[in-house]
């Protein structure tokens, strides 16, 4: 091996051995919605670098927690939270925390594409702009370009970056969102079913790009689709009735649950 060769492997193993195994770890979380409970004691680590899908019967949970991870739920004033999420070993909601600040590092994407009625180069280069993550015009430029690349559509937009977001279809929209996210370099991507108001080629395009993801963020999904789920993520934690019923890889999920409530809701059996 040579020196440069060997400089490089022990950089990429120091690497390793630093990374946090749970980039989030919510303990003990409950939310209320005024006198009404929510979600009941959850304790989920997510793990780095991997896809986490939320699963299960419809009003159970998922999107109330996976709000929580960024303090989404800060904007319902009947919201209330209690117990600890940390994101690495800091507590999100502590005192100290810029939210603004902590929505950067806990990027997120909607059910819906929700582009701002802006140009799909403004879209991308907002988020840069407010949080003075660029230098010159050209830093911005490559900022864009790179995070369109990396939502896989850069080659259907490089030549329209000038028209506006909401002239491209759903499924164009949903990408263009998720390079929104990524442009101001989160560490972790939220979404709460992004492919939901797509068609199933669109969807299949936000699969892979999931995939791809991966590499460099740490992704929580939230997902109706049981096929969805087995297809991108690495974990799956299913939600009933507020609690958490079971956290595990998800080939066990889909194959061996523990829990009788996994094994009806993938059988199809409630929900
Ligand atoms: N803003 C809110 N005000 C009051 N109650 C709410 C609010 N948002 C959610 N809830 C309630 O909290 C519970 C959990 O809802 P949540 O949206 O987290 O479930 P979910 O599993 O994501 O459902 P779905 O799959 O249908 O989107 C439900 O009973 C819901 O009615």
């Amino acid at each position: 091996m040579n020196m440069m060769t060997e400089a490089a492997s022990e950089k990429a193993l120091s690497r390793k051995m630093t990374t946090i195994p749970y980039k989030m770890i919510g303990q003990d979380v409950s939310v209320f919605y005024g006198d009404k409970r929510a979600l009941f004691g959850v304790n989920l680590k997510i793990r780095t670098n991997t896809v986490t899908a939320l699963i299960g019967p419809s009003g159970c949970g998922k999107s109330t927690f996976l709000r929580c991870l960024n303090r989404m739920n800060d904007t319902i004033e009947t919201c209330r939270v209690t117990g600890k999420i940390t994101l690495d070993d800091q507590d999100v909601y502590d005192d100290s925390i810029d939210v603004v600040e902590l929505r950067a590092r806990v990027g997120m994407v909607f059910q819906k594409p929700n582009p701002f009625p802006k140009s799909i180069y403004e879209n991308v280069a907002y988020g840069p702009r407010i949080h003075g993550l660029h230098r010159s015009k050209a830093d911005l430029e490559h900022i864009v370009e790179t995070s369109l690349q990396k939502a896989g559509l850069w080659g259907e937009v490089k030549d329209r970056l000038h028209d506006a977001g909401t002239s491209l279809s759903g499924g164009q929209q949903q990408r263009l969102c998720i390079a929104r996210a990524v442009a101001v370099s989160p560490e972790v991507i939220l979404m709460d079913e992004p492919c939901s108001a797509l068609d199933p080629i669109a969807t299949a395009k936000v699969e892979d790009l999931i995939h791809e993801l991966r590499e460099n963020f740490t992704i929580v999904i939230v997902t109706h689709s049981m096929q969805q789920a087995a297809r991108v993520s690495q974990r799956t934690a299913m939600f009933h009735l507020g609690h958490l019923v079971e956290e595990n890889d998800t080939d066990k999920m889909f194959t061996n649950p523990d829990d009788f409530r996994t094994q009806d809701y993938i059988m199809g059996r409630f929900g």
